[in-house]
């Protein structure tokens, strides 16, 4: 089966009709519907409608969806988990996690709601967003809190406030906790998701903030418009000569344990297990990506 990719999660708010209806269509990853802090507190119900009938309803085919709750301690979180649960949402999105109970009571509510509708248990994802102190600092706790996790993500304009500062264009403040968030992602063997740029004109600050957050190893970004997923994916998508590289490494190393050995030269540069495991996973990403066949043919 090919890998799921999770480059581009895009929010949208979950009180706009025309948008929660076209949503399906600028090739995000997954789209997550929001009911938390996107949408005003007398509109609550009526956005939880709206989504819940979205999902019962829209054809989004391949396009994961991912709907943001409220807090389950609002008024709102319990009503919110039950009905997107029975509207068959793929994944649940925790805001504001700081700590693992919170995962562990949220999953609980999830399950009353599966054994409820008759679903099978299990079948409902979620995802935790760590947006304080307390959370990333118990973000290896958090990560490991529930089977159905699919990852973890920082959101980042909640996080600068909470630590009272704000977001500058280097991002020197996030990066504490973006670290903190990916090692305790790989740690638990889940995925970890960078948070929203909020200029969507400023396709230059995007592209760096994109490039850095790959180089940190998050498998991918919050995004809140639709020229940012073309963007997340030039930096995501491996180049054909990375490619052609893994497959030239791949090759070199099955050259090298039919003589018996695991380490050979390539270039002029040592291949062993860790460069090769590397190498593998660009396969598995350009063959996601539809970049490359299962035979491993490239398209040009
Ligand atoms: C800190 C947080 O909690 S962030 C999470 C909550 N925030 C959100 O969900 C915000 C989501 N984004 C948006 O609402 C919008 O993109 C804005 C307000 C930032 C900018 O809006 P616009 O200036 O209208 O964007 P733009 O002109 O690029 O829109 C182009 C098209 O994409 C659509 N679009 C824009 N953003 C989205 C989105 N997030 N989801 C779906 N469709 C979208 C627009 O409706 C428009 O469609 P149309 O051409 O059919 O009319
Ligand atoms: O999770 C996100 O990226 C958006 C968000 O709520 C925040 O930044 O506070
Ligand atoms: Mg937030």
């Amino acid at each position: 089966m090919k890998e799921r990719l999770r480059r581009t999660m895009m929010f949208v708010p979950g009180n706009n009709p025309a948008m929660i209806k076209d949503a399906g269509i600028y090739g995000a990853d997954s789209i997550m519907f929001d009911l938390e802090d996107a949408v005003a507190m007398t509109e609550k119900d009526a956005a939880r409608m709206l989504v819940y009938q979205a999902i019962q309803t829209v054809d989004y085919g391949n396009t994961e969806v991912v709907v943001r709750i409220n807090d389950l301690h609002s008024e709102f979180g319990r009503a919110d988990i039950f009905a997107v649960v029975k509207a068959g949402v793929d994944v649940i999105r925790l805001p504001k996690t700081e700590y693992p109970e919170d995962v562990i009571e949220v999953d609980e509510v999830i399950q009353e709601a599966e054994e409820h509708f008759g679903i099978p248990v299990g079948t409902t994802l979620m995802m935790a967003a760590i947006e304080g102190a307390a959370g990333v600092l118990n973000a290896p706790a958090i990560a490991k809190a529930s089977d159905r996790l699919i990852g973890i993500a920082i959101g980042a304009e909640d996080y600068v406030t909470n630590m009272k500062t704000k977001r500058y264009p280097d991002g020197k403040e996030l990066f504490f906790a973006r670290s903190m968030i990916v090692h305790a992602a790989r740690a638990a063997g889940i995925s970890a998701f960078d948070t929203v740029y909020s200029n969507v004109d400023n396709t230059e600050g995007f592209l760096n903030e994109v490039k850095l957050i790959h180089q940190l190893g998050f498998d991918g970004k919050s995004c809140i418009n639709p020229r940012q997923i073309p963007l997340v994916n030039s930096v995501y998508q491996p180049t054909t000569k990375e490619i052609e590289n893994a497959l030239n490494v791949v090759a070199a190393i099955e050259e090298a344990k039919a003589k018996g050995s695991g380490v050979i030269s390539l270039n002029g540069k040592m291949i062993d297990k860790p460069i090769v495991e590397r190498a593998e996973r660009v396969i598995r990403l350009a063959k996601a990506s539809n970049l490359m066949d299962e035979e491993g043919n490239i398209y040009e």
